[in-house]
């Protein structure tokens, strides 16, 4: 390709962090920045071990405790379970070994890894950012191209800072139009999944762009290109605007002496006029109500007026008979309104909804309500951070007055790997971002939602159209 051939914004992030060719579809890519989590890590490092290798950058690599730790209030947290409590041990000495950072257990800005690397300004345009976690395209947002690895690619990036990458294909999802009232950056990224499917962008780089994109703050963003990963994509991108350049700026005071600089190629992070993509689609966001799941895959979603579908509606073959396994799975009938199906659980929080943004947005409709009877809802900021600067503006007083449980970061019912599980058959309103079976606990239900249609759920004990809620006030 010569310098005058047209390029995404996906190619330059290739084509600048390339170190070499390995083959017409591989190459050697370097990774500015590599996340560990104790999940994803423990065999990297014995590995590293039983090949006498060392980190040679560690600077370049920052390590957060997330997904085992547990979430009940209190100043000191304890990981009662013993390979947690290991896995948590183990990723201390690691770092401590190589010099890498950490988040440990009780580090007052401990949280969940996606929440964490952005608010404290590691995340920068034009970066690549791997992690052995696959919500790792979460920093799109900011114009990094950031994907999951896996356990053997986290031993080589520790190892080497670089990583062997295939080439993903490019798709451009470009949404106009203004989303209306009620409906979030979830609701959009929902949308998007429900129409393409949870295989919808396998092997793809997704750009977003449009004019309902640039409307999305940076948090918004973070919901979308977090989300994307569940239409089986292998990065999401936006291009950096003044709202991502300010957002950078803001955390990352280490920029300040370079910022015309930095200014002048996050200028070029940009898909050229003309630039070509395999794969485009085109959304409206004003059509888009808020989605909430009734199945068990994300793509199973439909607007809160919708239904459950009519498995003869679906074409014959996997989709129908998935369909109907989720149907039975989630004990809902074929064609059930989505509306007001009672719920006993409410969880907001996640890499994809447990910002400032998001707790704001749910503290609106807690606030000066109760949590139905009989319904336990809980709130877990995603980072020390979060959770500081929403009792800052009182959230977390909301919240408790209105029966809501206020709890420390960490990534909690997300996945159920702390000891906060659901029961069997227990119907829960989740901002986050699988509603796989299983999840959140075995045989409990997952709805995915935006966060003031979770509360909307707390507060009124089913599945509940957020913009009637408003309208009763
Ligand atoms: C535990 C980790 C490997 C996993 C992921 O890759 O996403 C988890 O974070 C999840 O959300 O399912
Ligand atoms: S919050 Fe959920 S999706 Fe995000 S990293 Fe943790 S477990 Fe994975």
């Amino acid at each position: 390709m010569n310098n005058m051939t047209p390029r995404t914004l996906y190619r330059k992030l290739v084509d600048s962090h390339t170190v070499a060719a390995l083959d017409d579809e591989n190459i050697l890519l370097f990774c500015d920045l590599h996340l560990m989590n104790e999940y994803t890590s423990p065999q990297a490092f014995t590995g590293l071990d039983e090949q006498g290798r060392g980190v040679p950058l560690p600077g370049q690599n920052v390590a957060v405790v997330s997904h085992i730790i547990p979430t009940h209030p209190g100043k000191v947290r304890v990981i009662a379970d013993a390979a947690s409590a290991l896995q948590a041990s183990n990723l201390h000495r690691n770092c401590t070994r190589f010099g890498i950072p950490l988040f440990d257990t009780n580090d007052a800005l401990q949280g969940i890894e996606h929440v964490i690397a952005p608010e404290h300004g590691m995340v920068r345009p034009g970066m690549v950012i791997i992690c052995g976690d696959s919500h790792t395209t979460t920093y799109g947002a900011l114009g990094a191209l950031g994907f999951g690895i896996g356990t053997t690619e986290v031993e080589h990036v520790l190892a080497t800072q670089t990583l062997a990458y295939r080439v993903a294909r490019s798709m451009l999802i470009r949404v106009d139009g203004v989303l209306p009232a009620g409906s979030t950056a979830k609701d959009l990224v929902l949308a998007v999944i429900g129409r393409i499917g949870a295989q919808g962008a396998r092997g793809c780089v997704v750009e977003f762009s449009g004019s309902a994109i640039d409307a999305l703050s940076i948090e918004a963003r973070f919901t979308l290109c977090n989300m994307t990963v569940e239409a089986g994509s292998r990065g999401a991108l936006v291009a950096p605007d003044a709202k991502a350049v300010d957002y950078v700026l803001a955390r990352a005071p280490d920029l300040a002496e370079h910022r015309a600089a930095a200014l002048a190629a996050w200028q070029a992070l940009r898909s050229d006029a003309g630039a070509v993509f395999d794969v485009e689609h085109r959304f409206d966001a004003s059509r888009i109500a808020p989605q909430v799941t009734w199945g068990t895959s994300p793509d199973q979603v439909a607007a809160i007026d919708g239904h459950v579908p009519l498995p003869a509606d679906l074409p014959a073959g996997p989709e129908r008979s998935s369909a109907e396994r989720a149907m039975a799975y989630a004990r809902l009938p074929a064609g059930a309104p989505i509306a007001g199906t009672p719920i006993q659980h409410v969880f907001i929080g996640s890499c994809t909804n447990g910002r400032i943004e998001d707790l704001r947005a749910a503290a609106g409709v807690a606030r000066g309500r109760q949590v139905a009877a009989g319904v336990r809802a809980m709130v877990v900021p995603g980072s020390g951070a979060v959770k500081a600067a929403a009792e800052a503006e009182g959230l977390d007083r909301v919240f408790l007055a209105a029966g809501f449980e206020w709890r420390n970061p960490g990534c909690s019912m997300c996945l159920a790997m702390n000891d906060d599980v659901l029961a069997e058959g227990v119907r829960c309103a989740s901002t986050t971002n699988r509603n796989f079976e299983g999840r959140q606990g075995r045989g409990a239900i997952t709805h995915l939602m935006g966060p003031a249609m979770a509360a909307a759920a707390a507060v009124t004990g089913r599945i509940t159209d957020v913009r009637q809620l408003e309208l009763l006030a």
